[in-house]
């Protein structure tokens, strides 16, 4: 099939291989020349405008929107215009469920289908075979899905049903990930602070061998320790660009209890603060109800 990729960082560039490696052709658009170039220097046709990218495309076009979540709306609304009825646009970044719905309920009234996938796997996936999960109308669906089955590991796609479905399930998939690995970090952090001498990157990869916790993060657990034994050379900074939050949000709002997703958010806030005042408030309480001591700056 003929692809029109938008978008060109780290999952745009590795999908465009990762399409063109299954015999797809690519026509790519990027605000970045040069990785449009990188990208054609690999067999891709490369354009400068979406104008460009969508008149080199035939009906019922298909464009894949891969760009950073801050800019997908200002990217459909700039290729809005230039659509025809039938097209159908595909929008595989992590972007927020109610906002897929709206979108894809906006395309809709120029007859255009919108899917919303959540894409996981990293940048790996997006070059070997990533996983997909798909929402939108079944018919636009049945058009493209030889595009996802060939670029997912096998089994690593699911048409989940319904607008909104693909984001709803990437947006609770993140936030187990981000307990997932809150879990491993404190794991490590009791091994850190007894007295015992373990080598880290041996037990993770004792761990990835046969144990109930083996996995894909555990893996990357070993990676990570096997470049630093201590991970001496990094800060306990650890950001988030909103799946965890939205996974909360979402909780509060069903009733859901989340509890593990929840602290392992609200750690991460509490990452990016060295000192709290939090902790000051709590340290000054200890020590005028029990006499415990004080650090003093
Ligand atoms: O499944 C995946 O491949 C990842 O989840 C991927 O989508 C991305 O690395 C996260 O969005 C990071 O999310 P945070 O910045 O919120 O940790």
């Amino acid at each position: 099939m003929k692809v029109g990729l938008i978008g060109l960082g780290k999952m745009g560039l590795n999908l465009g291989q990762n399409l063109m490696d299954h015999n797809h052709s690519v026509v790519a658009y990027d605000l970045n020349t040069a990785a449009v170039k990188e990208l054609e220097s690999k067999g891709a046709k490369g354009t400068s405008s979406l104008k460009e990218l969508v008149e080199a495309l035939e009906t019922p076009r298909i464009l894949w929107i891969m760009v950073p979540h801050s800019v997908v709306d200002s990217v459909i609304d700039e290729l809005t215009p230039l659509l025809a009825k039938g097209d159908i646009v595909i929008e595989a970044g992590n972007s927020h469920y109610k906002e897929s719905i709206a979108r894809y309920n906006k395309l809709k009234e120029f007859g255009v289908s919108f899917l919303d996938v959540g894409t996981s796997g990293g940048m790996e996936g997006a070059r070997n075979g990533a996983c997909y999960m798909i929402g939108g109308d079944e018919e636009a669906w049945n058009h493209v899905e030889p595009i996802f089955k060939d670029t997912a590991v096998e089994n690593g796609y699911l048409y989940a049903g319904k607008a909104g479905s693909g984001h709803f399930l990437k947006m609770v998939h993140n936030g187990v990930e981000y307990g997932f690995m809150a879990a491993i970090g404190e794991g490590f952090e009791v091994l850190e602070k007894s007295d015992f001498d373990f080598d880290y990157e041996k037990v993770a990869r004792v761990w990835n061998n046969g144990s109930v916790i083996r996995s894909w993060l555990m893996e990357l657990t070993e990676k990570a320790f096997a470049k630093d034994a201590k991970l001496d050379e990094i800060k306990g900074i650890m950001q988030s660009s909103g799946e965890g939050k939205w996974t909360v949000e979402t909780a509060l709002d069903l009733q859901a209890a989340t509890p593990v997703i929840a602290m392992s958010l609200l750690m991460r806030y509490r990452s990016l603060e060295n000192d709290t005042f939090t902790g000051k408030v709590v340290a000054a309480l200890r020590n005028e109800f029990g006499g415990h001591a004080v650090v003093k700056n």
